[in-house]
């Protein structure tokens, strides 16, 4: 038997819509598997009561069934579903990871990217590699039709996850299927100053290039208090703001120190429009590790 444990990711960043992910320090899903002639799957945990056991509907059985990895495969969620924290993505990175060491197929991890991804679209539809990435490598990633680039940088992140649920395929049919050029060029320039401040370490870069106003308003609709939220956290010291994957939860870059202060603010403002939250004060992380 194997065990391994892969972090939760923050997908998008704003101005990198399917593109860009981080791995966060915590929470993480603990996955052990061990070989067998068919696969089955457990699921304890966070929000366990929501996700299938059926192969054909958990993205762990579409990770076994594309690594010809049959396997008895038990999963601990630290990780709630539908939290835009990359849930179903955390569960398929660690079985790809303990999967491809259990059966010893010896993919790296850059291949294992786009294997763990035909989890995540059993779940979302679309095979989507801003989650997994992340979680399999750590980091700082750019997923694109090429491939996958990491960048080890090191900011500090808090997460605040409320008490609401978004499902990934709900929030991907708001997406506007149209932007300006003014918005287009916006959009690049923030990205690039995103990317040039996570190789530098640096927490005001990332924050300023978190800008995005194409794909975040449209979902910022669905989490009851999201633009208090924001505003509150930017007053308690946040370089920027913006939703994590599809949310609902909001994810805030800082310099050190700053993490508890706006961990506060963010939970007392969702309190204040009667939503219970939870904050993960965290910084960008390792990938999955096999203990
Ligand atoms: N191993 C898994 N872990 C979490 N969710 C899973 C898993 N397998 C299937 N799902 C399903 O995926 C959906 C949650 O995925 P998603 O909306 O992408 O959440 P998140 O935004 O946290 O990644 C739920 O419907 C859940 O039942
Ligand atoms: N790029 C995707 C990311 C979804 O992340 P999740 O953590 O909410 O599953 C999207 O924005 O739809």
């Amino acid at each position: 038997m194997l065990t391994v444990r892969a972090p939760a990711t923050s997908a998008n960043l704003g101005s990198g819509f399917d593109v860009f992910g981080v791995a966060l320090e915590r929470p993480a899903d603990i996955v052990r598997v061990s070989k067998a002639d068919r696969t089955t799957i457990e699921v304890t945990g966070a929000g366990s009561q929501f996700i299938p056991e059926d192969p054909e509907k958990n993205t762990v059985g579409a990770v076994a069934e594309a690594l010809s990895a049959p396997a008895h495969i038990q999963i601990d969620k630290g990780v709630r579903p539908a939290s835009g924290l990359g849930s179903s993505a955390a569960s398929a990175a660690a079985a790809a990871v303990g999967l491809n060491a259990l059966y010893d197929r010896g993919y790296s991890r850059e291949e294992l990217v786009p294997v763990a991804a035909k989890g995540e679209a059993v779940v979302s539809g679309d095979a989507h590699d801003d989650n997994v990435a992340p979680s399999i490598l750590g980091g700082f990633t750019i997923a694109t039709e090429s491939g996958v680039r990491q960048v080890d940088a090191s900011i500090p992140l808090v997460a605040c996850l409320p008490d609401i649920v978004v499902s990934t395929r709900d929030a991907r049919r708001v997406v506007p299927e149209h932007a300006r050029v003014e918005q287009l060029v916006e959009t690049v320039g923030n990205a690039a100053t995103l990317t040039t401040g996570m190789h530098r370490d640096d927490p005001g870069l990332v924050g300023e290039g978190m800008h995005d106003t194409v794909v975040t308003p449209a979902r910022a609709k669905l989490i009851d208090g999201y633009e208090s939220v924001r505003e509150a956290a930017l007053a308690a010291g946040a370089t920027g703001v913006t939703i994590s994957g599809a949310g609902p939860t909001v994810i805030a870059a800082c310099y050190e120190g700053s993490q508890r202060a706006i961990a506060s603010a963010m939970l007392d403002t969702f309190g204040e429009h009667d939503v219970e939250a939870r904050a993960y004060q965290s910084r960008i992380g390792r990938g999955a590790q096999i203990y």
